[in-house]
This record gives C-alpha cells, structure tokens and sequence, in this order.
C-alpha cells in the first residue's frame, strides 16, 4: 500500500510543513529568549523542510524525525540551558490551566470513554492551523464492543496521546477502569520527551494529577485514587524510546507492551502508527491493516484529523461526500475495536 508523502499541495501534510509549522516556529520563538544560535538553528531547521527530501519521505517518518530535529535545534539533548528543557509547556500548560475541572459530573462507562475519544480535539498541534468545530459524531462506533472487552480485562495499556485536557479525560477513564471489580492494572504510555507540540509526558501526567488534586470535589477523588493505584502497583507508567520513534506500531520491539489483555491507542498519530500511515481504501477492514499483538484487543479511540482511514462502510463515506475536510477537520471521530 502506497505510503501518504507530502508532496501534494493541497493535502494535509502539504499544510502541515507549510502552514502550521511556521505558525509554530513563530509561536516558539516568541515565547523564549533564545540566542541568536537557536533562533538561526531553528530558521534553518524550518527552511530545510520545506526541500524535497522532508517533502519526498513518507509523512509518518518525516514529521517524527521532524520533531526530533526540533528539540536538537534548541539544544534539549546537549549540555546547556536548554537541556531537557520542554520548548511546548507553555502551549500545554495554557490548555490544562483552562480546563473545567470543578463539579466535574460522575459519568457512565460510555461517557468515560467518548469523554476520552472527544479530549482528543484537544491537540495543540492541530489547533494551531484550524479552529476545531463542535464534535458531530462517529464514522465507526463500536463503544459496546470496546467497554465488553475493557470491563472484562485483567491488564489494560493505554498509548496516551495529549497532554492537558485529553489526558484529563484519560485519567478520568483508566480511574474508571481500576474501580471496584474492575481491571487488575493500567500500564500508561506517555512519551519520553516532548513531541508533536501536547504529546504527554511524565511531567505532564503530574501537572494533570496536580490540578484535579487542586480542583477539589470529584477531580480530587480521581487524583487520589489514581496515586494510590500507582503506590499499589496497579497503575504504571512507561516511556519507552519506542513512543517518539518515526516508525509505525508493526516495526515495535516485540515486549513493547508486556502482557495487556487490551491496548487502547489515543489519537491521530497513534491511529497513523497503528494501521500505517497510507492512502488505505476507506473500507479495507480495520482488523487487516493491525500489527500482531499476540492475542491482545485493541481499541481506537481517534477524532479524524489526517488522511489515513480504514474501517468505515462505503455508506458513511458517501453520506460524508459533501463535507469537504469531513477526513481532517477534527469534528469526526471513530471508535475501532479489535478482538482477537
Ligand atoms: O495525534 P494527534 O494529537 O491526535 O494529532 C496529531 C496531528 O495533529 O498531527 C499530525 C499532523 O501534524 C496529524 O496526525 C494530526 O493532525
């Protein structure tokens, strides 16, 4: 299956390397008193990608490296001022401190999870090139499927995508998963650096744990059972290298995710990875395009936001038809689940 580049003018990644990332270099900059050596580094970085080889390379690999290049070009992994130093927490702390956190209302196992589904609109990335619309509704929804197979697991993963309000909603679902008959441990992936502008990291995680501690009434009730979860072991965290690799799920090392009965995947980028990021047939079966995870289910929990889209009846599409960007706008999400 041919790889999405982005060599197309007009497509979305033709937009992300020419409109959005300027948008975010801008915004960088701005932000930070930079010397004169970074803000060249990062001129010449963005300048660099807009050359044919970025633009000839399979977008997945492209935009990954990409982001890598970023934190090198302000010197995150060198000695210095900047090391280890996250370029996009003020973009990401804006968005948590502006989440609605107080009298937070108790949801069903459903809402948790398209509570989960929808805070995925909250990419900064995204934002930063089109204003997101109200959420419409769901090309493919297999929610029962997905809450049969997640009540009845032992170890659940979740792949985390967003920091600050996606990852509020996250907490909010893995907090309903460990309650009482619930599952045994939730393993949560976050990213070992920063990456793709909100990804999540650990600092993250705890800038999220902070604010619902903060937030009084039930958002501190999920903030403390989650820590007592994480004391008992019942709830882990994991960086793996693996989450900022330019590579899709299939080429993951194979105990990337030790022995989860179910693997939820949040997000875009992580939809990309999982099925690959090419220019599928609308309605090649979701469960064809999956890497082998050995007997594991998967569930997708993804608001459309690139090109890549497998799994949705012929119908939908063609009702879609006259929605122009229905594909990347964001308003449209999906539900895709896998059982073994
Ligand atoms: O993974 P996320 O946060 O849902 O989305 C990431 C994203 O904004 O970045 C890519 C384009 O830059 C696309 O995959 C998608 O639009």
């Amino acid at each position: 299956m041919e790889p999405i580049l982005s060599n197309v003018p007009g497509s979305l990644a033709w937009h992300v390397w020419h409109e959005r990332h300027p948008v975010l270099f801008a915004r960088i900059k701005e932000a930070h008193p930079f010397p004169p050596e970074i803000h060249t580094a990062l001129d010449g970085l963005l300048a660099e990608t807009l050359t044919p080889p970025w633009l000839d390379a399979p977008f997945l690999s492209a935009e990954s490296t990409f982001y890598r290049r970023l934190l090198d070009a302000i010197g995150y992994f060198s000695p210095g001022p900047w090391a280890g130093f996250d370029l996009f927490a003020f973009l990401k702390d804006a968005d948590l401190a502006s989440a609605p956190l107080h009298d937070l209302p108790e949801l069903t196992p459903a809402e948790h999870l398209i509570a989960s589904l929808w805070g995925n609109q909250a990419d900064l990335g995204f934002q930063l090139g089109i204003a997101v619309g109200p959420a419409a509704h769901l090309v493919a929804d297999d929610t029962d499927d997905a809450l049969s197979v997640l009540t009845g697991a032992a170890r659940v993963g979740l792949v985390a995508d967003n920091a600050g309000k996606e990852l509020l909603a996250d907490l909010g679902l893995i907090d309903f998963l460990l309650g009482p008959g619930g599952v045994g441990a939730v393993t949560l992936y976050l990213k070992p650096h920063p990456y793709y502008v909100s990804d999540a990291t650990t600092t993250d995680l705890v800038k999220c744990l902070r604010a619902l501690a903060g937030a009084g009434g039930r958002a501190a009730g999920t903030a403390d059972r989650l820590h007592a979860a994480a004391a008992a072991g019942r709830l882990l965290i994991d960086t793996d290298p693996f989450f900022c690799a330019p590579l899709p799920f299939h080429e993951a090392p194979p105990d990337l995710f030790g022995r989860a009965d179910v693997l939820i995947f949040k997000g875009d980028l992580n939809y990309r990875r999982l099925v690959g990021d090419n220019h599928w047939p609308t309605s090649t079966p979701f469960a064809s395009t999956l890497p082998a995870f050995d007997g594991t289910a998967v569930v997708a929990l993804r608001t459309l936001k690139s090109d890549v889209l497998v799994g949705v009846d012929d119908a939908v599409v063609a009702a879609l038809a006259d929605q122009g960007d229905w594909r990347t706008n964001g308003r449209y999400g999906s539900v895709q689940v896998f059982i073994p």
